[in-house]
């Protein structure tokens, strides 16, 4: 079976840049994405897609593993580094938005 979408919720997607020690928001003119946590059932794996809502591109495509820490920043900005150590911020529309989708993903690291 195909990957399967968890859940959706709408952010600003951005990346830590470690040298400059700032975070860049990722896509056309800082906008919104929707970002979906998708599971894969054949392979047990998951992870994080973000599409801009302007222009559809891909802004953020990250693997949750088990090890895997979904750091809850703030009540609407959440956060994890992935394999290589790139570090994703999302920056949620709406504290709704953000806890539901963080208790996706935290569930979704615990069924890993
Ligand atoms: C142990 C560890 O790895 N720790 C990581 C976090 C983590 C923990 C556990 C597992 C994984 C990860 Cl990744 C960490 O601490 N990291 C990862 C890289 C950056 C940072 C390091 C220092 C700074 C200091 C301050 C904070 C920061 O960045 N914060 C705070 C909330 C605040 C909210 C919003 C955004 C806003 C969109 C723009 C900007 C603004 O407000 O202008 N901004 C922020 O300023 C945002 N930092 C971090 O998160």
């Amino acid at each position: 079976m195909a990957e399967q979408p968890v859940g959706s919720s709408q952010a600003c997607v951005l990346v830590y840049n470690a040298e400059s020690k700032k975070w860049a928001a990722q896509g056309p003119n800082n906008g919104t994405s929707k970002v979906t946590l998708y599971h894969n059932p054949d392979s047990n794996t998951y992870r994080v897609v973000g599409r801009n809502l302007q222009d559809k591109s891909v802004v953020v495509n990250s693997n949750i593993l088990r090890n895997t820490t979904y750091n809850r920043a703030t009540e609407t900005f959440h956060q994890w580094r992935d394999a290589r150590g790139v570090v994703y911020g999302l920056n949620f529309t709406s504290k709704d938005g953000a806890n539901s989708f963080a208790l996706q993903v935290e569930a979704a690291i615990k069924h890993l």
